[in-house]
């Protein structure tokens, strides 16, 4: 950095993502993309994270770049073995009660003319996981701009805007148990733009309860203060979303799509780029030469991502469809994706898979996703695989668990045409069946055909002229460096 004048002019923003791993990511890689536009960047993480990280990537992973800093706040949680940052509920209701204070504080420390730093002005922007609604409590308390940054699809953050409609119009909360299986989550709606023929269960699935708890009101809060934020921007791109993107817009004030995020780094050249970890879990790449083993586009991925849990009996029969489809396949099994006994597998499934099934805990996924070996994605449909996936041009099998996966999973089938559902509670031979179709049936080749149109798409919205670098370049002057 050359002179003080010069550090000055540069907008300083204080990055905070939601304390999870997939959130974390985003938060990163939206950080770095805005430090090469010329942007200081604090990057706050909970201690407990910031620990994980050293641990996973190395003591020195996150120095080196310069004008951007991580700074820590404590969680509030109690410190135990357990991760408790993998207890979503638990972790939600940390972020509500116990958040504000020592980020209002830093912010505090951060906004002053007179930083330790005296290379680096005063905090000018937040840019917060738009799920964190203390935020903007905070960012109203100090008088500085809050940029809501959305680690989901345009489409699902449409779907949990709905909420307040669905209450009116007296479809959620359901009045009893009955309604999940009665066909009354089968109803199309019709009101909400981008979303012709969406079904009530298509919707995120926080609102398809009878009993709505805290957990909601962790997202209701956030919903809330969208009008608020002096932008919204989500990780996406405008040609896969325009009607859901352009509704927003005429909603919010400003709606940026910058995204694939992987995208738009790879135009970075790599020597300007700090190789700068993503992980909190330590990454085992010898699956990336197990994959150069095998035959082109032959290879079944999966993986449920960093939260969702699985039941020992679907783990189990998960295992078998594979097992039975005879194809070979690369599955990521956290310690913790499995609710009940995890010494699942007997030796018979072994040996049935032992010269074609590679298992990890946790991988590099989206050079997983680029290898040429990979065919297919057997996925939970979190929001950052489905658009890794779609980059890397890999069709998808579509496993939604909870939250906004459902409405992927919806567009994923239904409006993008890369993916085929498979039922919850799927037994070995739906999950061999449709295996195999995604892998070598017709189904599979039209599905794989659009998946690369949609990648070539991806592709141009990322180079320098496309969408996603011109909405980027457009956030910076429009929001960062507007002088009010
Ligand atoms: O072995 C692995 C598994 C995952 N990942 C990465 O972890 C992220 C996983 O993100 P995502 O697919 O979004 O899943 P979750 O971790 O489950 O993400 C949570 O957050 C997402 C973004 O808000 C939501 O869309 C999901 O529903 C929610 O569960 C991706 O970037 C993956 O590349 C790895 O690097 N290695």
């Amino acid at each position: 950095m050359g002179s003080k004048e010069v550090a000055n002019d540069k907008p300083h923003i204080v990055c905070i993502p939601l304390p999870v791993q997939s959130h974390i990511k985003g938060m990163l890689k939206f950080a770095k993309l805005l430090h090469r536009r010329g942007v200081h960047i604090t990057f706050v993480n909970t201690e407990f994270n910031h620990n994980r990280f050293l641990k996973s990537l190395g003591p020195n992973s996150l120095d080196g770049l310069p004008d951007f800093r991580f700074e820590t706040i404590p969680d509030g949680l109690q410190s135990s073995d357990e991760d408790t940052t993998q207890n979503v509920a638990l972790l939600g209701e940390a972020v509500r009660t116990n958040f504000l204070a020592p980020f209002r504080d830093l912010l505090k420390k951060l906004t002053q003319s007179s930083t330790s730093h005296n290379d680096i002005a005063p905090a000018s922007h937040i840019v917060s996981d738009g799920w964190m609604a203390f935020t903007v409590t905070a960012a109203e308390e100090m008088g500085i701009p809050v940029v809501l940054f959305f680690t989901i699809s345009a489409s699902s953050l449409m779907g949990f805007n709905q909420f307040p409609t669905l209450v009116e119009k007296g479809l959620t909360p359901l009045k009893d148990e009955s309604w999940l299986t009665n066909g009354f989550l089968d109803q199309v709606i019709d009101w909400v733009p981008g979303f012709k023929g969406i079904r009530l269960r298509d919707l995120p699935n926080n609102f398809i309860t009878t009993n709505p708890n805290e957990s909601l009101d962790f997202f209701l809060d956030a919903i809330e203060r969208l009008g608020k934020g002096s932008a919204i921007v989500l990780h996406t791109f405008d040609e896969l979303e325009q009607e859901v993107l352009d509704a927003l817009s005429s909603m919010f004030p400003r709606v940026y799509a910058i995204g694939p995020q992987q995208l738009l780094l790879n135009q970075i050249p790599q020597h300007a780029l700090k190789a700068m970890g993503y992980s909190l879990w330590k990454e085992e790449t010898e699956c990336l030469q197990w994959l150069n083993s095998r035959a082109p586009s032959s290879v079944v991925y999966v993986n449920f991502g960093s939260l969702a849990v699985v039941t020992t009996e679907q783990l189990v029969e998960f295992g078998w469809g594979l097992a039975n489809s005879k194809l070979p396949f690369f599955w990521v099994i956290r310690p913790d994706l499995v609710a009940g006994e995890s010494t699942i597998f007997q030796l018979e499934f072994f040996v049935e898979t032992k010269e074609r099934g590679l298992i990890a805990s946790w991988c590099p996924q989206e050079q997983v996703l680029e290898h040429p070996s990979v065919g297919g994605f057997l996925t939970h449909c979190g929001w950052n695989s489905t658009i890794e996936s779609l980059s890397a041009g890999v069709p998808m099998l579509c496993f939604p668990c909870f939250t906004d996966q459902q409405t992927n999973c919806y567009c994923i089938c239904n409006k993008w045409g890369i993916g085929m559902e498979i039922s919850n509670g799927a037994k070995r031979d739906e999950v061999e069946k449709l295996v195999i179709e995604l892998m070598e049936g017709e189904k599979g080749k039209q599905l794989k055909i659009k998946a690369m149109e949609w990648k070539k798409l991806a592709e141009e919205a990322t180079t320098p002229h496309g969408s996603s670098s011109t909405n980027l370049d457009n956030f910076v002057n429009q929001v960062l460096r507007r002088k009010s």
